[in-house]
């Protein structure tokens, strides 16, 4: 199942209500068992999934909206498990991801596979070839931010980006939250030359989100599920706090894979 989101201009958000607010930025409902569901965006041609194999092992399908052969024929894809172990078979070699592992599978791949996880899966346009790539958290060089005095001790995982895992444009990570900490991204930032989709996982149910959205003087929250993720276009910051601590995957796809290359936004700019 694949459903299209098309792109939106910021000048669209102030009259938007929390139902079209969150129909265009919020994906929900990308887990069900025996189901792998797909996202298309048309920010930057990001394509965002869960697969969930439940008993029976799930092959990556290639819906309509690619008009290709096969998913990867001019796509890459990063797949980070968000449950339990599990392997992805790729063209017949099967890697096995512990929970929060990344495997980048290359352009060319004619076939990809899921059992165990699930997993979430993010996808670009791919111009190049780059082979397809496990790692795990000990191979992200891990950057440790925040402090306990502002609810905001983490350690974010870089996968997929320029000193990392190699791609054409897709750039990748995950994000722990400290017991105690809530807070991500703060001060927040904007990417005008990326788009970025935050994916909240490890969030019990009963606890929510608020994720930040919007242009920095112009914001809104979507209240946020485990399981759930944000679209953000270039104009938009990204950014929240939850109920309790939780991890979240990050993903961009745009005009350049440089992690630094953001617009920092002060937070007495923010309205
Ligand atoms: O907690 C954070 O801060 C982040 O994880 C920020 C993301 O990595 C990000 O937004 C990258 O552009
Ligand atoms: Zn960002």
């Amino acid at each position: 199942m694949v459903e299209v989101r098309h792109a939106t201009a910021p000048d669209q958000v102030p009259g938007m209500t929390t139902d079209r607010l969150r129909a265009r930025f919020l994906a929900e409902g990308l887990f069900t068992s025996g189901e792998i569901r797909l996202v298309y965006s048309h920010e930057d041609r990001i394509v965002i999934g869960g697969a969930s194999p439940g008993d029976t092992p799930l092959e990556l399908p290639c819906p309509d909206p690619l008009r290709a052969g096969y998913f990867l024929e001019r796509r890459e894809l990063g797949v980070v498990n968000v449950g339990a172990p599990g392997t992805v078979t790729v063209d017949g070699t099967p890697y096995d991801l512990a929970p929060k592992e990344c495997l980048y599978a290359a352009r060319g791949s004619r076939s990809v596979t899921f059992s165990g996880g699930p997993f979430y899966l993010v996808s670009t346009p791919a111009h190049g070839d780059h082979p397809t790539v496990k790692a795990g958290l000990e191979d992200a060089e891990p950057v440790h931010l925040g402090a306990q005095e502002g609810s905001n001790e983490r350690t974010i995982y870089k996968y997929i980006h320029a000193k990392g895992i190699q791609s054409s444009q897709l750039v990748l990570g995950v994000t722990v939250l400290a017991s105690g900490s809530m807070w991500n991204t703060m001060p927040c930032h904007t990417h005008e030359r990326r788009t970025e989709v935050y994916f909240y996982f490890d969030l019990p149910e009963d606890q929510r989100v608020v994720h930040l959205m919007g242009e920095p003087d112009e914001t809104r929250n979507l209240i946020v599920a485990n399981n759930q993720a944000v679209i953000s276009p270039c104009w938009s910051v990204h950014c929240g706090f939850a109920t309790r601590n939780y991890s979240f995957v990050w993903a961009m796809g745009g005009e350049n894979q440089a992690y630094e290359d953001m617009e920092q936004v002060p937070i007495g700019q923010m309205r």
